[in-house]
């Protein structure tokens, strides 16, 4: 079925589904899933039931009424219905299939640049169009190109939609459609289920299956412009519920990890003027004072829980450096944890190379090592030989057994969840929780970090080592991409070093790595005396390996990569970036990316390509990027620029993998929630533990509530 095209059936409508199904089963038990869609839905992070529901909408196209072309302004989104005059296949640059067509009153233009013999046939003079997108105005009048349409032989077969229809992020394999079809099978199992219905103290009508039913499948009578703006009540139901959810588990992770001690690690920062005649540079101001905060809590009796929050390139490894040095001059392990293998291999060999002169032992768990080798580092772990263990999740793993382990360091810890984070507790000897230092480049002002991540006390690195010329950014259209490989070629003759980014709107690597290896494959021929390599997320970790370490020495120039290297990739001499489709991404992955240039002192540029044309946000986006590097200010445009596109359901690239809230824009709504998250916590425990395990998932084995 499809919910979002037809008028959506009450609620408790049984879709087909199987009765004794509940919103813990898998996904593949749906009516028409199966293990392959499943599979696949693995990509959205749906893998049970209940997590379809909250896969909300990312935004609403509106296909209730048919647009007059006279009243549309550049740009806009419409649903039209036009009559077919003529269509022509011409060659003006590139083979294109015109269509023009006439609403009454007005011409329009449709551009077909993939199109068949049979689809041009069917463009017969006279039949009726039924068409979806973004028209434009031209030189040429009103255009469209590659819209969604349907034909038929009379405007009475072409109807508008009764409600406005969800659009939902996507993966491969996976339609609109099909994913309409689960999540209304979701929202039957949801009204079947207890836990649904019960009603929660404090939060604003109405309630959560409401909630979601209006979010989903909009009544046709519903206020459009409030959930086109994300500001209508089920929304703020959601956002509300959510951000409660956040602070009750914020409180109680904070309050179960602090309930055990923790080692203590005195230090003085002693290791400093050793660690600092291996780094080769000068701490700034703001390091310094962000490594004795740090130190200061490593004292203390119970575990540290602390977030250093600094932009991109800001040194926030350094920290991390010192805090692990302390621990091994005290006799104790740590474990640095980083979002990807790349990463994990890239710290393993900068901390190599700063603390392994002062005799820390460095092991590195990879997946694909050899049994034989896996075993080795692992008994060095186990024996406590391993000072400090850096991997990705992957180091939590029931095979890895510490030794002394005092300190744990989370890069990035968005993709870290709070389960994992809260079981880190039990990972210490003798009943000792270890200290937690989670490392971030998100921007957010201090103040609402302190509210966000209620749980964490928060250090700011506020300060860019010296020496760093701004990077100069530049904005192209990718007609001009020819222009770009000359910039790029005369470069690498400087012996300058660049990365060119791939992106693509699908959330598939695999995708992706085939776009990746296509334009390596280009780049390869067009600059013939470049040297040119790749690394996506999908190759061996040796292969990215081999990559990653001839880019880092200069025998790789131009390094074709996916955004696998947006979080924390430094090569210092690399001064280029190339971003095509630049206009898909928003402005805090552009940032993060930029962010892998201008790290050393040689004058760097980033040149955004994009595919014309360009809608307002995309382009007001672009121009921010060229007109600042401040990760602070271009948090608060990217705000400001959010506008009704993205409402709900946008992936978790968020803060702290929120779903609908964002605690940036609904910042005003925090105050009350925690004075909320405080009462639930006395007054309602088993409530509190319920919301919990909606929102974020089970922790109850942790503790309780
Ligand atoms: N005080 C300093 N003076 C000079 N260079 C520094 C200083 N601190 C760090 N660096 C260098 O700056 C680069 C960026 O440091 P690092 O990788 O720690 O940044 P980061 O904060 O983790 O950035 P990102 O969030 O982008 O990963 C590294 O090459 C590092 O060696």
């Amino acid at each position: 079925m499809t919910g979002g095209t037809r008028k959506a059936p009450p609620r408790g409508t049984r879709s087909g589904v199987p009765a004794s199904l509940s919103l813990d089963a898998e996904v593949q038990f749906l009516k028409g899933a199966g293990p392959h869609l499943a599979s696949r839905l693995r990509a959205l992070d749906i893998t049970q039931v209940r997590h379809l529901l909250f896969h909300l909408p990312f935004r609403y196209e509106d296909r209730r009424h048919f647009a007059a072309l006279h009243g549309l302004v550049d740009g806009a989104e419409a649903l039209l219905r036009v009559r077919v005059d003529r269509a022509e296949v011409r060659y003006t640059g590139r083979r294109q299939l015109i269509v023009t067509a006439h609403d009454g009153d007005d011409w329009l233009r449709i551009r077909f640049f993939h199109f068949g013999d049979a689809q041009t046939r069917s463009f017969a003079s006279g039949r009726w169009l039924r068409a979806y997108g973004v028209v434009r105005f031209g030189q040429g009048g009103a255009e469209m190109i590659h819209p969604e349409y349907t034909l038929a032989d009379s405007a009475d077969e072409l109807r508008a939609e009764a409600q406005l229809t969800p659009i939902y992020s996507l993966t491969t394999g996976v339609t609109q459609a099909r994913l309409r079809g689960l999540i209304a099978q979701a929202l039957d199992i949801a009204s079947r289920d207890a836990a649904f219905a019960e009603s929660l103290p404090d939060l604003p009508q109405p309630a959560t299956l409401d909630a979601l039913c209006a979010i989903h499948r909009p009544a046709s009578d519903v206020d459009a412009a409030q959930l086109l703006a994300g500001t209508h009540p089920a929304q703020l139901r959601l956002i509300d519920e959510e951000l409660l959810a956040h602070q009750l588990v914020m409180r109680v992770l904070r309050r179960q990890v602090r309930s055990r001690p923790a080692p203590v690690i005195r230090s003085r920062i002693d290791g400093m003027p050793a660690l600092q005649a291996q780094l080769g540079f000068v701490p700034t101001g703001a390091q310094t004072r962000v490594i004795a905060e740090v130190a200061a809590d490593l004292s203390q009796t119970r575990p540290m829980l602390r977030l250093v929050q600094g932009d991109v390139g800001s040194g926030k490894t350094v920290v991390a450096a010192a805090a692990m040095l302390a621990a091994k001059q005290a006799g104790w392990q740590s474990v640095l944890m980083a979002p990807t293998e790349l990463l994990a291999e890239q710290h393993a060999r900068n901390l190599a190379q700063w603390l392994s002169p002062l005799g820390v032992h460095i092991a590195l768990l990879k997946s694909g090592l050899k049994k034989s080798a896996r075993d080795a580092t692992l008994s060095a772990i186990a024996g406590g030989e391993a000072n400090v263990i850096i991997g990705t999740h992957a180091v939590f793993q029931a095979s890895v057994q510490f030794s002394r382990l005092a300190l744990v360091v989370v890069d990035e810890q968005h993709r870290f969840g709070v389960g994992q984070r809260l079981s880190l507790r039990d990972k210490g000897p003798d009943g000792l929780s270890p200290h937690q230092l989670v490392m971030t480049a998100t921007p957010i002002p201090r103040t609402l970090a302190q509210t966000i991540y209620a749980d964490l006390d928060v250090s700011v690195i506020d300060e860019l080592p010296p020496g760093r010329t701004p990077v100069l950014t530049v904005v192209l259209g990718n007609t001009r991409r020819h222009e770009v490989m000359e910039r790029l070629r005369a470069a690498c003759r400087q012996s300058r070093q660049a990365y060119w980014v791939c992106t693509l709107i699908e959330v598939s690597d695999e995708v992706e790595a085939q776009a990746a290896e296509a334009v390596a494959q280009q780049l390869t021929e067009e600059l013939p005396d470049v040297s040119v390599g790749l690394v996506h997320g999908r190759m061996k970790s040796a292969d990215k390996d081999a990559q990653m370490n001839a880019f880092k020495a200069g025998e790789i120039q131009l390094l074709v990569a996916t955004t696998v290297i947006e979080v924390g990739v430094d090569v210092p001499n690399a001064s280029i970036m190339v971003i095509e489709n630049a206009e898909r991404l928003g402005l805090a992955q552009l940032h993060q990316l930029r962010g892998r240039v201008g790290r050393g002192s040689r004058e760097s540029q980033c040149v955004l390509m994009y595919q014309p044309p360009l809608s307002d946000t995309a382009r007001a986006r672009l121009q921010t990027m060229r007109s600042t590097t401040d990760g602070f200010e271009i948090a608060q445009r990217d705000l400001e620029l959010r506008g009704p596109g993205e409402i709900l359901g946008r992936r978790q690239t968020g803060l702290i993998g929120l779903k609908v809230a964002d605690p940036v824009r609904d910042a005003e709504r925090i105050p009350a929630l925690q004075v909320w998250a405080d009462r639930w916590l006395e007054q309602h425990p088993p409530l509190a533990s319920r919301l919990i395990e909606r929102w974020v998932g089970d922790i109850k084995r942790y503790g309780q509530v």
